[in-house]
């Protein structure tokens, strides 16, 4: 791996590690992410996925190792590593009493941009995500799925060259679903760089050029989406890193009725 504080990967994590009590959910992992790429982050419940994004964006103080965006450390200079990134987080803690404009409005004024511009791009977002018609209601009023796109907004109203989601898709309706992916496919045309979760193989093989696979907090593969496919579908490939469950005949056998 090439020096991360010489020609700057967007995203660069170098020995992340965390221990929950006995558990160690993230266990040294390092991972560059190059400029103009989507990079899909798969693997099974509790892999060690949240836990790692949640410490590559500053959310999470790592017990060992760091995190680069653009050269810049999210634990030694946060705010320069921050002010170049949009993220959102699994299961969003939201200030849910603020309407959805509202919201938007304050994470941009917090980000210093200008008035003006905020308000114009909170209108655009809006529109953009299909929120237009809940601008002024209260976001403890919204569904998951509008939870998860207001929090996309939020992500983007600072125009950052790096976005961090957890997720993304999670809970959005399809014609959603289809916005969210054309709006992250003009970002990375745009030149910025995305990273994202998910447990959809469609999404993470429509949508990323690169792949990342984690099991038990390390990485089992990373590389060019044909790369880690290596001939097989992504499901399949996926399958074969991380071990099929295969449940057996008497499993279960009190669910069958006769
Ligand atoms: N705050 C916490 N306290 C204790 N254990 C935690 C905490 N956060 C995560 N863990 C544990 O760390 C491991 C990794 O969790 P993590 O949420 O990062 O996995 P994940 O890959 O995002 O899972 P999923 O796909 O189910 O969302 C799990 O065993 C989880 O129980």
């Amino acid at each position: 791996m090439t020096d991360p504080t010489a020609a700057p990967p967007v995203l660069a994590l170098r020995g992340l590690r965390k221990q929950f009590g006995q558990k160690v959910a993230v266990d040294g992992l390092s991972l560059d992410v190059p400029a103009g790429s989507m990079l899909g982050l798969l693997g099974p419940n509790g892999a060690g996925k949240t836990t790692t994004l949640a410490m590559a964006t500053g959310l999470l103080r790592p017990d060992a190792g760091t995190a680069w965006v653009l050269g810049a450390d999210v634990w030694q200079n946060p705010a320069e590593a921050k002010a170049r990134m949009g993220v959102l987080p699994d299961g969003i803690r939201m200030l849910d009493r603020l309407t959805g404009a509202e919201l938007l409005r304050y994470t941009g004024l917090l980000r210093g941009m200008p008035e003006t511009e905020v308000v114009s791009r909170t209108g655009d977002l809006l529109d953009a995500l299909g929120l237009a018609d809940a601008r002024d209601t209260l976001v403890v009023d919204y569904s998951a799925g509008m939870r998860k796109k207001i929090g996309l907004a939020c992500a983007l109203i600072h125009a950052p060259r790096l976005l961090i989601l957890d997720e993304p898709l999670e809970a959005v309706d399809p014609v959603s679903g289809e916005t969210i992916r054309q709006i992250l496919r003009s970002f990375v045309d745009g030149g910025g760089t995305v990273v994202l979760s998910s447990h959809v193989m469609e999404l993470v093989e429509s949508m990323c050029d690169r792949v990342a696979i984690v099991a038990e907090g390390r990485l089992l593969a990373h590389g060019p989406l044909d790369e880690v496919r290596a001939g097989l579908s992504l499901q399949q490939r996926f399958l074969t890193l991380v071990g099929a469950h295969d449940l057996g005949t008497e499993t279960l056998a009190w669910l069958r009725s006769s």
